[in-house]
């Protein structure tokens, strides 16, 4: 049995599918593969052994993917399994940007005894909102949970400016052609009454709105982070507040400097906290991961090159590799100098690293032994692994 180790509440739909297809959940220290979603990995020691590690979620910034990618560990995430969650959560802080409701349920509350229906009749006039109906909304960021913001933004009757220079071709195809596409931030931070950011924590986009973005926009915009915490500088955004130059921060990540400010709402990074998130999120985590051990196969990695073929020859091999010149042929040369006749070879590369996968029938034992160490003495090549379809 193979070993999976897991880290946070891992849905049991997720569970159980690996249980299902004879795994072992956090029985050794040696699993084949790690399971999680926000545990913070990058001061964990990760085993030797570990030849995957998927994160249950969206973001991977909690995962250290580039000392992975030089031990030959394909990272995955789920894109879109929580999307949906986040994008309801965003439009329920839209709401609670817009009208006073948090203010309001605590003055009801306080109403209690005497003729309530009365006083709260004469004093509700301090909890009036506006409406997002003709509003401008922006949106930083229009990947999944970004661009389900943005369409469903359209049906609030809300004008929606997106701004994303990332944009894959999937994604493209999902915006509601009423958006507009903005050329540059800029354009998005001055022109929107509610911006809302959906883009990853990386580098690059530490501090992405800070106090410069924030002086662009509009005193009277609310600003919402369902991405991450340093995405937004939490500083600048509650100096803009105290000097009347934001009118409100809505947060999922909670911060000891924002904490009891009135022009500040925190949520507990509750975005993809529902049921049906938390379910569709670890079945496509543990397929993924299942997918990869038994077939070599790779499905929305993040470090390495999707390759998603059908197994339908009696063995594979899967070389991870540095994206390097001369590689596929010094492959198929190997192969071909040790006899082992090659039916189908796939090979793709993303960034400095790449995956081959190479398709075999007649593998003899001896063969499939040499293999396993001598094909990893190639220069560039960083991993090895063999697989053997059960069901050939
Ligand atoms: N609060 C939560 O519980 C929760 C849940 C899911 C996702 N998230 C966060 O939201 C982020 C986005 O999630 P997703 O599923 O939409 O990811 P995604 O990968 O589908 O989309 C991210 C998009 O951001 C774009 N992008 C990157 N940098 C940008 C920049 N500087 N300016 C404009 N666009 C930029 C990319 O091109 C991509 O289209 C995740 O990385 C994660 O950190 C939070
Ligand atoms: O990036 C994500 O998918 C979200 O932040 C969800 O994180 P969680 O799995 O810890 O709820």
């Amino acid at each position: 049995m193979t070993t999976i180790k897991t880290y946070n509440a891992i849905s049991t739909i997720g569970l159980d599918y690996l249980k299902q297809h004879d795994y072992e959940i956090n029985t050794n220290d040696s699993p084949k593969g790690i399971l999680l979603r926000s545990q913070n990995l990058h001061n964990e020691k990760i085993a030797a052994s570990v030849r995957a590690v998927v994160r249950a979620g969206a973001g991977f910034n909690n995962i250290p993917v580039d000392d992975l990618s030089k031990r030959g560990v394909v990272v995955f995430n789920t894109p879109g399994g929580n999307a949906n969650a986040v994008k309801e959560l965003t439009l329920a802080s839209l709401i609670l940007a817009a009208r006073p409701v948090i203010g309001a349920i605590g003055f009801a509350n306080e109403t209690r005894g005497g003729d309530v229906s009365l006083r709260t009749e004469v004093s509700k006039g301090g909890y009036r909102g506006t409406e997002l109906a003709g509003k401008t909304l922006g949106v930083i960021g229009l990947g999944n949970v970004g661009s389900k913001v943005a369409n469903t933004a359209l049906a609030l009757d809300m004008d929606v400016i997106g701004y994303d220079p990332g944009l894959n071709a999937n994604t493209a195809w999902r915006i509601d052609r009423h958006i507009l596409h903005a050329k540059n931030v800029q354009e998005v931070l001055k022109k929107a009454d509610y911006i809302t950011v959906h883009i990853p924590l990386t580098d690059k986009n530490k501090f992405f709105i800070d106090s410069d973005s924030i002086a662009l926009m509009k005193p009277t915009a609310a600003l919402l982070n369902f991405s991450r915490s340093g995405i937004v500088n939490d500083l600048a955004a509650k100096a803009a507040l105290d000097d009347d130059k934001l009118r409100v921060y809505i947060t999922d990540f909670a911060d000891e400097a924002l904490f009891d400010h009135p022009k500040v709402i925190i949520t507990p990074h509750i975005g993809g906290s529902t049921v049906e998130a938390e379910d569709t999120s670890a079945l496509m985590a543990a397929r993924q991961l299942d997918e990869y051990l038994t077939t070599g196969n790779i499905i929305n990695s993040v470090n390495y090159p999707d390759i998603d073929e059908p197994f339908i020859t009696k063995y594979r091999v899967g070389i991870i590799h540095e994206n390097v010149p001369n590689m596929i042929s010094q492959i198929s040369k190997f192969f071909g100098d040790n006899d082992i006749n090659i039916e189908q070879l796939s090979n793709r590369a993303v960034g400095a690293y790449a995956y081959t996968l190479v398709a075999i029938n007649d593998f003899s034992d001896t063969q499939q032994e040499y293999v396993k160490t001598a094909l990893d003495d190639i220069p560039h090549v960083i991993l090895t692994r063999r697989y053997v379809n059960e069901n050939y």
